[in-house]
């Protein structure tokens, strides 16, 4: 029976030496086996250098025949100048274009050092001491080293699992491969076939404050710059699905509300979307930009309650007007787009104690989330402690980001079932990178990792004073 073992079978040093003086096994005269022997090593030979040489190393092996034939076609003279020339063309390229010379051929050259002198040298004694090697009949397998590449923060290191394995087993393993391997941090990303990304990090990315962005002139509330990309583009969402934003305390989560709410600022200002702002815990959070808010509240379970149903009563006569035409809602004076911001979520409904009121509360969230979209109102929620009475709601909200948790189980809970499988280590977020976080938009598996804004104090009062709608918040605002 021929078994299909995936993995790197590991040669023993020592095998190979024994190999050469082995006897073979039935007779055959001697004058017939050494010329035999000789041959198929020559063959072996060859085989080596044409694979290894023009392939596997072809990089260095394709260079170096080149320039063997040039010295020997032409004397050393020209190939000196070759040499030279070349030379300083890269010095030149790497002058006039610095980005485009790491991107294709320093970080290339170095990633191929990297992967033999760093990763493969300490490959198999490390995939054992962690258990992430397979024995079959009496054979050991290694999970193998398929490509390095690298980008501007480490190594990407691309490897094929071994039979039975799952992202998890690695995932489980991050921590010890960062330390064995000298990095910051290591991502475990899932690939095709049976491969997963090893991302080991010397730098973080991201962890710099970033400073409040310009206000776009005019707010596309379908594509809202929030937030800055680890490759340092603007990261966009939508607010034409609900948005969630998880974070342990301290995580950041009002940077996440702020960044949203100056991204929609000149809406805000020209009436085009109106924000009814929910602070459970008192108003502390959005207080200083209270003038922003077509309603801000901030009292009691029960006039929190109130002020949803209000707003659910609103949501129905817009259903009402617009029965019958289309299921698209446009923005105008007359029916602004309406935001509904939430800080601290969970106050909201978890720590209620009242039933009957925690259920109007649960009723009336329900109708907004599931019925809101279509009529124009849309949900930013930010909670701290994604328990289980978040996630009767949790599928409603379709773009959602995860800042610093607690622990790892709140990763999948926030974002996706294979949200760490993915590299979306929010447990692993520093205490010193509030704002930091992974999102994923609606429809789109990919995970973004992001760093949001910090908007000061002063910030958001200059926001508020320069972008306060014409009509303060003044109705159902309660305890103001
Ligand atoms: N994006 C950011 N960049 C840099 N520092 C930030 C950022 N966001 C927040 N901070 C810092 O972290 C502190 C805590 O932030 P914030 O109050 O927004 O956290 P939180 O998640 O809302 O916490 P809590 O739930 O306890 O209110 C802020 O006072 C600020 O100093």
């Amino acid at each position: 029976m021929l078994h299909q073992v995936r993995g790197e079978k590991y040669a023993d040093p020592e095998l190979f030496t024994t190999r050469l003086v082995l006897r073979p096994k039935i007779r055959i005269a001697w004058g017939v086996y050494y010329p035999f022997l000789a041959i198929s090593g020559l063959f072996k030979l060859a085989w080596r250098i044409v694979f290894y040489g023009l392939y596997r190393f072809g990089y260095v092996g394709i260079p170096v025949l080149f320039l063997v034939k040039l010295f020997a076609d032409h004397g050393w003279r020209i190939g000196v100048a070759t040499i030279v020339l070349v030379a300083l063309l890269l010095v030149a390229c790497w002058w006039r274009w610095p980005n485009a010379f790491r991107r294709f051929i320093g970080w290339f050259y170095l990633a191929q050092w990297r992967r033999w002198w760093v990763y493969y040298r300490h490959w198999h004694p490390t995939c054992a001491s962690l258990k992430l090697a397979l024995t079959f009949g009496g054979d050991k397998y290694f999970p193998t080293i398929a490509k390095v590449r690298r980008d501007a923060f480490g190594d990407l290191v691309t490897v094929r699992m071994v039979n039975g394995q799952l992202p998890e087993d690695w995932s489980a393993k991050a921590v010890n491969l960062a330390q064995t391997f000298n990095a910051v941090s290591c991502q475990v990303q899932t690939a095709r076939h049976n491969r997963i990304v090893l991302h080991f990090r010397s730098r973080e990315p991201l962890t710099e404050t970033v400073a409040p962005f310009a206000i776009p002139a005019v707010s596309d509330v379908e594509a809202l710059p929030v937030a800055v990309r680890a490759d340092g583009q603007k990261a966009v969402i939508s607010l034409l699905t609900h948005v969630l934003i998880a974070g342990a305390s301290g995580a950041g989560k009002g940077s996440v509300l702020w960044a949203i709410v100056s991204a929609m600022a000149a809406g805000i200002r020209d009436g085009l979307v109106k924000v009814y702002a929910f602070d459970p815990k008192g108003g502390m959070e959005l207080d200083a930009g209270r003038d922003l808010f077509h309603r801000f509240c901030f009292g009691t379970p029960e006039e929190m309650a109130n002020a949803l149903e209000e707003l659910v009563k609103e949501m129905k006569q817009r259903q009402a007007s617009h029965r019958g035409h289309g299921r698209v809602h446009e923005a105008s004076l007359v029916e602004p787009t309406i935001v509904v911001l939430i800080d601290e979520f969970g106050a909201l409904t978890s720590y209620v104690t009242d039933k009957k009121l925690k259920e109007r509360i649960n009723s009336a969230m329900s109708l907004i989330l599931s019925q809101g979209r279509a009529i124009g109102v849309h949900v930013v929620a930010a909670l701290q402690d994604p328990r289980k009475e978040i996630l009767p709601f949790r599928n409603l909200f379709s773009t959602r980001i995860a800042l610093r948790l607690v622990e790892k189980t709140e990763v999948a809970l926030i974002l996706d079932d294979d949200a760490l499988d993915r590299g979306a280590a929010c447990h692993l977020i520093a205490r010193s990178l509030p704002g930091k976080g992974y999102m994923v938009l609606d429809r789109d598996p990919t995970l973004v990792e992001v760093r949001f804004p910090f908007h000061t104090d002063s910030d958001i009062a200059a926001l508020a004073s320069a972008y306060a709608p014409e009509r303060p918040a003044t109705a159902f605002v309660v305890n103001r």
